[in-house]
């Protein structure tokens, strides 16, 4: 078994106990260690479903960065505001007392806390969501971080002055020793059940798509992006393993992800980032405009060709660029935005796609970046706050966690938020998938109805279905 020595994990434990006695305040201690087996991610987040519930899954596109989480060893959540200011200011308090080893640094290894917020905060909260807190991020007990083809197991744990060191290291290693169980094996998900689809107030979101675009026409406000559900209702539990199981494999372009609380789990495959701090440097992007892929790839093309000159898209697209500009350029120097969009393809549908650079100043942090930038104009509207007044007037739907930011950040500050669309929520047997449209004047309810279809697509094929 190539896990973590039990007497390295012993001496830091012990150590940081001392610590903690000596100093009167707890101490975080995290050990990696860099193995040398394979880990198929999924099936290591699957020996964890005794942690139901403190689960959390993360990769990057094409799927080379990969995070999963088990157990929680300390959590970040907020039942009122998103609050990205007082987690940043328990995270850093929480590393000012830490023994951390190896002491060269890894990035995504290590004490690492992952988690997502909400899109709306002050929308008012329904029982959809009662499972989860309004944000939450946590640092994981176990966590598998999967990069640059390397295989690391990190165990984070928070210990106090009178913390039984024997106790916490034989259940944290037998526990580590059964997630690695045969965790080499590459997860199998089962066949797809049937399931029933039932829209959730369709009408009532094509006449709202037809009320806010003559709102805009009258100058009332310049975009706002609507969404909306559908339910999902099967005989057969929708299985987490199996939906990410799918999702990697059909969704290779996107950031997937899946955050449990509860019996619930939010879960996705989205082609949006939101930011990615690394040292200096931060990377975002404007994802907005879309048009359906081609049966052929001289239909794609000719599809991707109609998508860069349409003039709905390209207002939707420069609308985030406008926006996104401008709050990077609050946190950013060196801002860098080519002056036309590109496109950006995944398996169901292509976008029109800007990415934005910018050398971080000195005292901003990521989730400053996350607080300037969230929501975009891809996700709720512009202006910004006249936007989210007439989602949460005209909206039915409690978003909760969908369209929010959904990502990581480590104790060096650096990190990656993504944002949580093309995602749904599981709960047993039965799911909420979300998808939502951004609508300018011209935008024809029926046309954006059917972008909803297609933005729907990959979380009802990870379902199991044939879509
Ligand atoms: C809000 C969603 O997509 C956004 C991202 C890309 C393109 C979009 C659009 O063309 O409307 C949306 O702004 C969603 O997928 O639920
Ligand atoms: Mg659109």
């Amino acid at each position: 078994m190539v896990t973590i020595q039990q007497s390295t994990i012993h001496k830091k434990i012990a150590y940081g106990v001392e610590q903690a006695k000596s100093v009167s305040h707890s101490i975080l201690v995290s050990t990696s260690t860099k193995v040398d087996l394979i880990i198929d991610p999924v099936t290591f987040y699957e020996r964890g479903k005794n942690r139901t519930g403190e689960r959390i899954f993360w990769s990057a596109p094409s799927g080379d960065f990969v995070m999963v989480g088990i157990g929680n060893a300390y959590t970040f959540e907020s039942n009122g505001g998103n609050n990205f200011g007082q987690v940043e200011k328990e995270w850093i308090e929480l590393n000012e007392f830490s023994v951390i080893e190896p002491k060269e640094r890894v990035s995504g290894v290590g004490p690492v806390i992952l988690g997502a917020f909400s899109f709306d905060p002050r929308k008012e909260k329904t029982k959809l969501w009662g499972s989860f807190p309004v944000s939450k991020m946590m640092l994981p007990q176990h966590l598998l971080t999967i990069t640059k083809n390397e295989f690391w197991l990190t165990l984070n744990v928070v210990v106090h002055g009178d913390t039984n060191v024997d106790e916490i290291v034989e259940s944290l290693s037998k526990e580590q020793k059964d997630l690695c169980k045969d965790a080499h094996i590459p997860y199998e998900a089962s066949f797809g059940k049937e399931f029933i689809i039932e829209e959730v107030s369709k009408d009532e979101w094509i006449s709202s798509v037809d009320t806010v675009a003559s709102q805009i026409r009258n100058n009332e406000i310049e975009k706002v992006v609507l969404a909306r559900e559908i339910r999902v209702k099967s005989d057969f539990l929708f299985k987490t393993e199996d939906i990410l199981n799918r999702l990697r494999k059909e969704q290779p372009s996107s950031y997937i992800f899946a955050v449990e609380s509860g019996q619930d789990c939010f879960i996705g495959a989205s082609p949006e980032r939101l930011i990615k701090k690394e040292g200096e440097e931060a990377f975002t992007t404007c994802l907005a405009g879309s048009i359906a892929r081609g049966n052929s790839e001289e239909e794609d093309d000719h599809l991707g060709n109609e998508l860069l000159q349409d003039q709905k898209n390209l207002h939707e697209h420069e609308v985030v660029v406008r926006a996104i500009r401008s709050a990077f350029e609050q946190g950013c120097d060196r801002v860098i935005v080519p002056e036309n969009p590109t496109l950006y393809k995944v398996r169901d549908i292509q976008h029109l796609y800007t990415p934005i650079i910018g050398k971080v100043k000195n005292t901003v942090s990521l989730l400053t970046l996350v607080e300037k930038l969230h929501p975009t104009p891809a996700l709720g509207g512009y202006p910004r706050e006249e936007a989210l007044r007439k989602i949460r007037e005209i909206e039915h739907l409690d978003r909760g966690l969908y369209a929010g930011p959904i990502g990581w950040l480590d104790s060096n500050g650096d990190g990656e938020f993504a944002v949580g669309i093309r995602s749904g929520l599981l709960q047993g047997k039965e799911a909420s998938l979300f998808a939502g449209c951004g609508i300018v004047g011209n935008s024809d309810s029926i046309e954006e109805y059917k972008e909803t279809q297609m933005k729907l697509r990959p979380m009802l094929s990870a379902l199991g279905g044939s879509f």
